[in-house]
């Protein structure tokens, strides 16, 4: 494809000195000789450095990523977490060769997945260990097989209409409009990575103060069953497509077991149920466009009683100290699947006051890379 680079050159939006400013800097920053003086400076050599390997690991990091893909696809971290394990016992437990298996441990070793403890023997190493624990992040990086392959060529996955299939767009049925079969690949994903996102949403709100909750797009009910844990005098209630709230059936046991109520239904088609003070919607509004994600706000809003709260819990962009998680990665995922956007906590105010909310704030979370809280009432 051919790209134009004359447009978008002169605008009078940017002020001059932002423009001359940002101009000289990256000058500076591109010249070969800055460089190689900064290198040999003392304390700015530090800087350098680190620039330097960063600018390194954006260009290596589907490399790294595929280390950490074969990594957990031969179950090397699973087998590190057991105990030392040198190229030979890697080889026998995953049909590799003695030489790719010592190739797959050094790559782990450099990335600190793994940590050399003897002269040809590793255990976890601490990155390892945090991955290897979550069972929601290792199963993310087995799904990213669907991302990598529409990512293949990206500019031509920015370049073609929206309404083109896509391997995520298959996977995330709705996505597509697609009627969802009954045993729903994404509900198990959603609900194995639920409880790293739970945390963060238990420990930013007090759900306990509530007397009813709804969780909208609350698939298998893995949200519920966390808050339940928190707060056991919560009455709980999921409200989802059909065939997920089928599937939410099948794996909370009947009816979704005690003070559980199951809701199937189209939050685009069908009122939400009332009667509850609090609903969430965790990790759903992003998954829609603008005007879809103001709907389902509306419809939120109308099912609440006056003084009911909307707690929203997902990944937000803009996150201080974890900006490459909203626009780059989420913002990349989302186009490829075809609906959504990641919005700052602020786009998500915006959005609220024109649904006819009274007023928001942002809650602080743990983690923020895995998801930021924003709280609103009627
Ligand atoms: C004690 C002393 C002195 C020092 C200690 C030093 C210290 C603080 C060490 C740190 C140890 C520690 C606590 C580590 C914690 C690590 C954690 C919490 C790691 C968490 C990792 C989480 C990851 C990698 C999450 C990844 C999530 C992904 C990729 C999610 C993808 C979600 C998708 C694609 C969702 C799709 C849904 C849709 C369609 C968008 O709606
Ligand atoms: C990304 S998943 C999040 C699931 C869950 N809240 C979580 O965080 O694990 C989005 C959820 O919204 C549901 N959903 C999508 N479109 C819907 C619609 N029109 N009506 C009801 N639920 C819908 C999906 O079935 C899915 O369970």
């Amino acid at each position: 494809m051919s790209i134009n680079h004359e447009r978008g050159f002169g605008t009078s939006q940017v002020p001059a000195w932002r423009r001359r400013w940002v101009a000289w800097r990256n000058g500076v920053m591109a010249s070969a000789g800055f460089q190689a003086w900064a290198a040999r400076l003392p304390l700015v050599s530090w800087i350098a450095r680190r620039r330097a390997g960063e600018a390194f690991d954006l260009v290596a990091g589907f490399c790294y990523s595929q280390v950490l893909l074969a990594a957990v696809q031969v179950g090397l971290l699973d087998r590190l977490r057991e105990g030392p394990c040198d190229a030979a016992g890697l080889a026998l437990l995953s049909g590799l060769s003695e030489a790719a298996s010592l190739r797959l441990l050094r790559a782990a070793a450099a990335l600190d997945l793994a940590e050399a403890v003897a002269p040809g023997w590793w255990m976890l190493g601490q990155r390892g260990a945090a991955l290897q624990a979550n069972l929601g992040a290792l199963a993310m990086v087995r799904h990213h097989t669907l991302l990598y392959a529409d990512l293949a060529d990206p500019v031509a996955l920015l370049c073609r209409d929206r309404a083109e299939p896509t391997a995520l767009s298959a996977f995330w049925h709705y996505a597509a409009d697609a009627p969802a079969p009954e045993a729903s690949a994404y509900s198990a994903l959603m609900a194995s990575s639920q409880a790293m996102v739970a945390q963060q949403a238990l420990g930013a709100y007090r759900f306990a103060r509530h007397r009813r909750l709804l969780d909208v797009g609350g698939g298998h009910g893995a949200f519920v069953s966390a808050v339940r844990a928190a707060c056991p005098a919560l009455d709980l209630g999921v409200f989802d497509l059909p065939p997920v709230i089928a599937g939410a059936a099948a794996r909370l046991g009947g009816a979704g077991g005690d003070a559980m109520a199951l809701h199937p239904g189209d939050f685009f088609h069908d009122a939400l149920p009332q009667g509850y003070d609090c609903i969430t919607l965790v990790r759903v509004l992003h998954d829609h466009d603008d005007a879809a994600c103001l709907s389902l706000l509306q419809a939120v809003r109308r099912a609440l009683p006056p003084g009911g709260r909307l707690v929203i819990a997902e990944p937000m962009a803009g996150t201080p100290g974890a900006r490459a998680m909203g626009d780059a990665y989420f913002g990349f995922y989302l186009w490829a699947m075809n609906a959504g956007r990641p919005r700052t906590a602020a786009e998500y105010g915006a959005m609220l006051k024109t649904a006819g909310f009274a007023g928001w704030r942002r809650k602080a979370t743990a983690y923020p890379v895995v998801a930021s809280v924003v709280v609103t009432h009627t």
